[in-house]
């Protein structure tokens, strides 16, 4: 007790020494990093900073030579309008001098990025051993000899996979097909599903009825069946048409787009922290296993998967417990209807384990697990043999992927394996939630629901409604912290994998003064 009130002390003392850095950084544009270093031997204990060997000229604050947006963002990103649309652009950004987990824009203006490209940079900007990996011969090979994966797979595909993806395959889900996205991802799995539902309906060796082949040319059953895939109220699933119609989190995304006559769920709506409401969270998430039984049993068509985040993410960072998961896997297991895990977001080690389904300890694995954002390369994993088609060009485009992002992915699973990055992002992630723990209790008005513990950085709590939300994601660029919303009100956490206590420090301090001042 009195030692963690000594390191609370000391750590509140460092924090209010950072503050003021800040407020200096951000009157004076003073410039607050790290001069060039030498290099840095890499870390031999998990106390030991990776970012720094990484990272030598990581800066350790944010720089803020103008107000947020500055005004070269503002003048260049008018000019970009003319040709390709920005309306949703924050700012211009300079990659090339973004450095670990502090991102650059074109006023040089240097922010901790708490975002990173919406979930998507995993082991930092400008990582050393991803530069290096894209100077590699097979590299240059996979991006100037873009194969046509699917008919043309390159001699070294079977080894980028091998040591890539499949070397981080989920439990019992030895296969992988790749896409382009994560909507694309998706897409494919519900194809597979399909396909899988189709070939045993038919009995997988018989061919096409006449009867199909016409029909589905008229885009008409039996061809093209009348059958769905269950989703999630607020869940996310990507903007294609098919993922679309299984997307349920805002209007925007969905309006004018016509959409499959597909069944939405309950997902729970937990109270949080999760461990002080487990009596009502159980009756909540039986309501919605209940609710998720009937649909499974009157829908008016067949229902082939289920598809489910692990916590929904675009829709608000909404948790649900293993209980609620176990028992949706036995429905699925009943219903003789797949399930379909979408880690889009969750997927490579933000939340505590590499796969954040792995917390559910289910008695047999997910039927297929998406994956996209931090691994770069995008696809699906399965292990049943019968969710191949049994016909070639069926589960297909040109591309099939592309195996310069599959090298990539190669070299995260490398790294995270290597410096063990999921259990220091859990550690880091332990860290973050006990502080801002406190900062809620202080600022009870301003941070609500405080969720994600002992879930990695994977850690959001809502404001008190949008445009408070929306102010207060400002507030914070303008402290030079780049962090991004989610749901109707919702602030998420999304840092890098690379992203410490001394940058978590860093984001307390700015987060502190900014709900002083709100
Ligand atoms: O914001 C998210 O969580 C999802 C981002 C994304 O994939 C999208 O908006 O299309
Ligand atoms: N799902 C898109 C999130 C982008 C944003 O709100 O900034």
């Amino acid at each position: 007790m009195v030692l963690s009130a000594l390191r609370h002390a000391n750590r509140l003392a460092g924090r209010s020494v950072a503050v003021n850095a800040l407020k200096r950084s951000a009157a004076s544009g003073a410039f607050h990093s790290t001069p060039p270093a030498d290099p840095v031997p890499p870390p031999t204990s998990a106390s030991q900073s990776l970012a720094a060997y990484y990272f030598p000229n990581e800066p350790d604050l944010p720089r803020l030579l103008t107000s947020f947006p500055g005004p070269k963002s503002v003048e260049k990103l008018k000019s970009l309008d003319k040709v390709y649309d920005t309306h949703a652009a924050y700012m211009l950004c300079d990659y090339r001098n973004s450095v670990g987990n502090y991102i650059r824009d074109v006023d040089q203006n240097i922010y901790l990025d708490v975002y990173a490209q919406i979930a998507s940079i995993a082991l930092g900007y400008n990582n050393p051993v991803l530069a290096a990996a894209a100077q590699l011969p097979e590299m240059i090979d996979a991006i100037i000899n873009r194969p046509a994966l699917g008919n043309f797979p390159s001699m070294a595909w079977e080894s980028i996979l091998q040591d890539g993806l499949i070397a981080a395959a989920p439990n019992g889900l030895g296969k992988v097909w790749t896409g382009l996205s994560g909507s694309d991802a998706n897409e494919c799995a519900y194809k597979a599903a399909f396909i899988y539902h189709r070939s045993r309906q038919r009995g997988r060796s018989s061919d096409f009825s006449e009867l199909e082949r016409q029909t589905t040319m008229e885009n008409a059953s039996p061809g093209s069946p009348d059958l769905a895939i269950l989703s999630f109220e607020k869940a996310f699933h990507g903007r294609l048409f098919g993922s679309l119609s299984t997307t349920r989190s805002n209007p925007i995304h969905k309006m004018d787009i016509p959409a499959f006559k597909w069944p939405k769920a309950p997902f729970p709506a937990l109270k949080y922290p999760l461990d002080q409401h487990e009596a009502e969270n159980r009756v909540e998430e039986d309501r919605c296993l209940s609710a998720i039984e009937t649909i499974l049993h009157e829908w008016e068509s067949r229902i082939s998967a289920v598809v489910v985040e692990p916590i929904q993410s675009e829709g608000g960072d909404n948790h649900a417990t293993p209980y609620f998961f176990q028992q949706l896997r036995n429905l699925t297991k009943q219903h003789s209807v797949l399930l379909i895990v979408d880690e889009v977001q969750t997927g490579v080690g933000a939340t505590g384990t590499f796969w954040a389904h792995e917390q559910w300890n289910l008695d047999t694995p997910p039927d297929m697990v998406t994956f996209s954002k931090k691994f770069q390369a995008a696809g699906y994993f399965y292990g049943n043999e019968e969710l191949r088609p049994r016909l070639p060009f069926r589960q297909f485009n040109t591309w099939c992927g592309d195996a310069s992002k599959a090298i990539i992915a190669r070299e995260i699973v490398k790294e995270v394996h290597a410096h063990d990055l999921v259990a220091r992002t859990s550690q880091v992630g332990r860290y973050v939630y006990d502080q801002l723990e406190e900062l809620q209790r202080t600022f009870p008005h301003l941070m609500q629901n405080l969720r994600g513990k002992d879930r990695g950085t994977f850690i959001a709590w809502d404001a008190t409604d949008l445009d408070t939300r929306n102010k207060f994601l400002n507030d914070m660029k303008a402290v030079g912290i780049n962090i991004g919303g989610c749901g109707s009100h919702s602030v998420r956490l999304r840092p890098a994998l690379v992203f410490e206590k001394k940058h978590a420090d860093v984001f307390l301090d700015a987060l502190e003064y900014v709900l002083k001042q709100s």
